[in-house]
């Protein structure tokens, strides 16, 4: 069985390529399978960002592929685009980004509206993933009533509402104590382990790396480590 998710071939991308180029991504190849949890780290300007945007088909390469299951999104149209994403790529931002108007609730069962799932299904679905992410008393509040920490797992049901092949997470513990980070932390990693979620996750947040399965490092647009994560005790080992 082919359990490959992200296969990504000499990937750049280039920003003010007319006046002073700045190559974010430099010809990057990155071959990611289903189950992984990965942390994305590396410097300040490193193009961790702009890697994710990449891979979750937000910007385009400049030059290079990108195939997601086996379709090659650096070839969709615009449109095709953003149909690939609603039902193939999950997300989770640093600043949680919930619709304020919405009601948690409401908030994780928008998308499968745009999939149009049938209701029984979403009723379904969305009592599983507030079971998920223990909020399920806190489903009809809307997110000024739930702390950052909630609002991000509230965020991370929503990212998994459209069962996506896989979730990125743009640092998604930087808005986050250490308690709620844990706690989100904890809840990821049992997906992953449960439900076998891929999660890569951009990061500076040790606590983050810490739990990662593997951790890629990219400096100046290059990947220039891709390891087996290496525990706190000998976390001097990781290059950040
Ligand atoms: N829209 C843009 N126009 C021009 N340069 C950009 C743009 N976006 C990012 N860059 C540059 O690309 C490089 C990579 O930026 P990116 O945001 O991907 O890094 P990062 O590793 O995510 O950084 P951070 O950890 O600070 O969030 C940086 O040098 C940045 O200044």
């Amino acid at each position: 069985m082919n359990n490959t998710v992200i296969d990504a071939h000499n990937i750049s991308r280039v920003y003010n390529p007319e006046t002073i180029p700045v190559y974010a991504i430099n010809n990057v190849h990155l071959h990611l399978e289903k189950g992984e949890f990965t942390a994305l780290v590396g410097p300040s300007g490193s193009g961790k960002t702009t890697l994710l945007n990449l891979i979750g088909g937000l910007d385009k390469p400049d030059s290079g592929h990108i195939i997601i299951g086996g379709t090659d999104i650096t070839s969709l149209r615009a449109n095709e685009l953003i149909n690939f994403r609603l039902h193939n790529i999950g997300f989770v931002f640093q600043s949680f980004n919930l619709i304020p108007v919405l009601t948690a609730r409401e908030n994780v069962e928008f998308i499968m509206l745009l999939q149009k799932v049938k209701r029984k299904e979403r009723d379904k679905r969305v009592i599983q993933l507030f079971k998920q992410i223990g909020l399920e008393d806190k489903m009809n509040n809307r997110p000024v009533q739930l702390s950052g920490g909630q609002q991000q797992r509230v965020a991370v049901a929503r990212a998994l509402a459209s069962k996506p092949q896989f979730v990125l997470a743009d640092e998604p513990t930087a808005n986050l104590d250490s308690a709620a980070a844990f706690n989100l932390l904890d809840i990821m990693a049992k997906l992953n382990k449960e439900e076998n979620t891929t999660f890569i996750f951009s990061t500076h947040d040790q606590r983050v790396i810490e739990r990662a399965k593997r951790v890629i490092t990219l400096v100046d647009g290059k990947i220039t480590a891709d390891t087996a994560a290496v525990p706190l005790t000998n976390h001097k080992l990781i290059v950040t």
